[in-house]
Parts: C-alpha cells; structure tokens; sequence
C-alpha cells in the first residue's frame, strides 16, 4: 500500500488500491461536511483507487492556494515568467512544487485567449440592430473559430513544451481548409489567429516574433492529429464545443484537458458566455429551461464568463472570470474556488441535458426524473457548460443517452470530468463505471450513457433508475 508525500506541509497522500484500475477520487477532509465525506465514501463504490486527501496545514491566503493548486511553478518556462512576476509583486509565493502545475497555468492561460478569440467571432454573428445571431448557411464564423483555437492552442503548447515532444487530440482536422477553394476562410483563420497570438503578452505568454504565415497555421492545426491511447501524455482539446450554440449565441466552451498514462490530470475549460455570477443568466421557460443569452446587469462591469479549471487529486477546483478587452489576466488572485450543490434531495435538485434531442434522449430522462422524485423542469444547456454547472453547485445532475452505436470523444467530457471530481461530484457511465479516457479517441466500453451528480445519493439513485428502465426503454 504505497504512501506519498506531495508537497508535505500542505497535502499528505495516501493511495489505496482497491483493485486493478487507477481511477481516482479525492476525499475532501479541509473543512469536512458530512455531506461530503458521506458523498465522497458513496463515490468510492464506483471508483477502483481511493486518494485520501487531507490539509495539513491551513491558513493559506485564497490566492496562495489557487496558485498551488492551479498555479505556475517558479521554474516554469520563460513564456510564463510574466505571470509569475505578476504574483511575485503582490506577495503571493507560488508553490514550488505541485505536479504539472506549469501545465496547468499554460493551460489555462492558452484557453483564456481561445476564449477572447471566440468572443470575437462569435460577436461578428451578432446583428447589432436586432441582437439576433446570423446563422450563416456556410457556417464559416464557425469553422473560423474552431480552426483558429486549434491553432492557437496547438502554436502555444508547442511552444512552450516543444513541438517534438507534444501530442495533441483534438477534433478538427486540416483537410478542408487546405482545398484550393478555402483560400478565402484559410486566409480568415490565419488573420484570426496572428490577432489572438499577438495578445499572447496580456496573458502572460510569448507571442510569436512575426505573424505566422498559412503553412505555419495549417501545419499547427495538423499537428493535432494524435489517437491518443493509454500511454504516455495527451493533450486533448475541443476548440469549439456545442457548436450550435456558439452560432446562435448561446452557451459553448472551449474544452483542454491533459492525459497521462490513461488518466485525465488537468482540466480547463472556458464558457465565455457562462458568468461568474448566474443572476446574469436568461432562462427559456415553457416544458423547460434552457440556460441562454446573457442579461447584463445595469452596472458597466460584470464578469461575463468563466474559466473553471482543476488538478487531479487537489481536491479543489477553480474559477477566474474571463479576461476582458481592457483587463490584464493577473494569475491567480482572480480566482475563486467552486464547490458542487449540497443538494441531494431529488425534489430540490436541478437536472442538466443537452439542448438538442438528436444528442440525448429527452423522452428516456424525463422517464429517469420522474422515477427519481425530480420535480424541477430540466434545465437544457449547449456544450460542456453543463458540467461547469455542475461543477460550480447551479445543477446537480447531468445525464447524456446518446442514439445507440453513437461513440462519446474524449474532447467532449474529459475536462469537465476532471472539474466536476475535484469540485466534489461524481462522474460515471450510466453502469456506475469511470469513464475510460485510455482507449484513444473514443470513450470505449462506455455502458449506455453518461451520468454526472453533485454527490453520490443522487448518482446512486440515477444509477438505479437506468437499471430498473432500461429494458422497457426503445434505447
Ligand atoms: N448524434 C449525437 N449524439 C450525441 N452527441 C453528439 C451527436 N452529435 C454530436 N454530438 C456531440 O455533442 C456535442 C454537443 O453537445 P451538446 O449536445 O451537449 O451541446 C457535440 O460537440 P461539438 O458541438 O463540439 O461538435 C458533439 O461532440
Ligand atoms: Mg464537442
């Protein structure tokens, strides 16, 4: 029964092995709520390792500890070394140690500007007189983003760990922009790009010493084209997930995550039009809600979105407001810890699912929430937003039944995985199994669909309900 000290005067590790699998989940002791403990004990059911988590040592300023957990090491690489000045002016000491704490504050730097380069796209679909989105038949506003945060996020990663050495899952590929006759969306996308790269210094990173030219963009986007798989390092991303809603103006996210040796370590996902505070959120009401639009409040400044962020086995998990045009990103102060709902009676909790019917099937969950006890209308989101909902305590459920013969990616849950864990929730396959991110693009052997609770008596009654429906189901 192996025993580690990580970073000793803050963490102390123990591993338990339960059987042959290396998932892990973290038992929050910082703090304790029964509910938690109690939460976390039921979770362990379902997961094969057990990582006992408990603070030594407290007192640590808020900042201090989301740069621990999330934060940039002293030896990070030069292309961080203007965040870590930043911190190091306003007292804060960075914690030295802490595994791939450079990767995260890359990370979460990189999605930072992928997100500001969305907003921009995403406003030139937005009519000025009528505020409605134009939702153009090619798509192209679309397609410009989606290439342009791969590349962006691809230049930087290289960047800053070397272009040999790095392996990149992503979801687009290069083929149709280089065709002869996408002259016109490459040369969008490479003006799109040097734009975003140029701001690289505003958030703490190098920009490139000239604009890149097309090849350079094509070849950064292409150089995504790992598989993945269940060695070694893998970064995956969805530059633009829940596209749909990106082009009608509503909720999507950029989605980076980080395997190693199967596992998901870090996640960042950016909801650029999900807000720090949700009073500022519109909801459609009739047989549901569906989260939409933004309303801003009537005072000039307000966080209009988010960056929610964590570290496998931290235990905590982490959101910053978005960097806005006139802002400079300050690396870590900004950032808040977030917690899933306390909730676990299914006549208070909120269930989450995707907005479009062809993705999940409404008609299954409405059967699984009337079974449950939910009473609330589901609550129907684009995109992985959903599990940043889950993660910050706004639902408690997310359940996905996709057609059967569909296959899950990997880019489309693994950082909302790792989030919604850390923050304290629990994430299965609809047979009560981790999700398995080792087996390269796809989510193999995943049992039916995708089950995301704030705490484990929920899950556990989800759980049953799938067990109990599932042969009466046309699924
Ligand atoms: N037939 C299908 N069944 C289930 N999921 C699907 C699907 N077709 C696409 N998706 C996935 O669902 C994601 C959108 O999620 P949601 O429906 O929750 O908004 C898509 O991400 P992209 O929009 O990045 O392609 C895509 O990966
Ligand atoms: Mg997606």
């Amino acid at each position: 029964m192996p025993l580690f000290c990580l970073n000793k005067a803050k963490y102390q590790l123990l591993l338990l092995p339960h059987t042959n699998n290396n998932f892990v989940t973290t038992l929050k002791t910082k703090n304790p709520t029964f509910k938690h403990a109690e939460n976390l004990f039921f979770s362990s059911f379902f997961n094969k390792w057990r990582l006992v988590s408990s603070y030594r040592k407290v007192g640590f300023s808020f900042s201090t500890k989301a740069a621990a957990v999330a934060g940039v090491s002293s030896s990070s690489s030069s292309s961080s070394s203007s965040v870590i000045m930043e911190s190091e002016k306003k007292g804060i000491k960075i914690s030295e140690s802490g595994d791939y704490s450079k990767e995260l504050g890359i990370a979460v730097s990189v999605v930072q500007m992928a997100c500001s380069l969305c907003q921009r796209v995403q406003e030139s679909l937005v009519s000025k007189t009528n505020d409605q989105v134009q939702s153009k038949d090619d798509n192209s506003p679309v397609t410009v983003a989606d290439w342009s945060v791969q590349a962006t996020v691809s230049w930087m990663l290289s960047e800053c760990f070397g272009s040999r050495n790095i392996s990149i899952v992503a979801e687009e590929d290069v083929q149709s922009l280089s065709q002869f006759d996408s002259i016109g969306l490459l040369e969008a996308v490479v003006k799109t790009v040097n734009e975003c790269l140029a701001e690289a210094p505003k958030f703490g990173l190098n920009c490139p010493v000239r604009a890149l030219g097309a090849t350079e963009v094509l070849e950064a986007i292409s150089r995504c084209n790992s598989t993945g798989g269940p060695k070694g390092r893998h970064w995956v991303l969805d530059p633009v997930d829940g596209t749909l809603g990106f082009v009608r103006g509503d909720q999507y996210a950029v989605a980076l995550a980080m395997i190693e040796d199967g596992e998901v370590v870090l996640g960042v996902l950016g909801c650029p039009n999900y807000p720090m505070n949700k009073e500022w959120l519109n909801y459609h009401h009739r047989y549901y809600w569906m989260m939409s639009k933004l309303s801003p409040p009537t005072s000039e400044s307000w966080e209009k979105g988010c960056v929610m962020y964590a570290k496998r086995g931290s235990g905590e998990a982490w959101m910053q407001p978005l960097v806005q045009t006139n802002t400079k990103y300050v690396w870590p102060n900004s950032a808040r810890a977030i917690q899933v709902s306390l909730i676990d009676d299914p006549a208070l909790a909120t269930f989450c699912e995707p907005v479009e019917k062809a993705n999940s099937s409404h008609s299954f969950t409405a059967g699984l929430a009337h079974s449950v006890g939910l009473r609330k209308q589901p609550l129907r989101v684009y995109s992985m937003v959903k599990y940043a909902a889950i993660a910050r305590g706004d639902a408690e459920i997310f359940m996905k039944f996709a057609r059967a013969g569909y296959k899950e990616k990997i880019w489309d849950h693994a950082a909302g995985v790792i989030i919604i864990q850390e923050a304290g929730g629990v994430v299965t396959d609809a047979g009560g199994r981790p999700l398995d991110f080792s087996k390269g693009i796809f989510l193999e052997g995943l049992d039916r669909g995708i089950i995301a609770c704030s705490g484990a008596i929920l899950h556990e009654k989800i759980i049953g309900a799938v067990y109990a429906s599932w042969d009466s189901s046309n699924l």
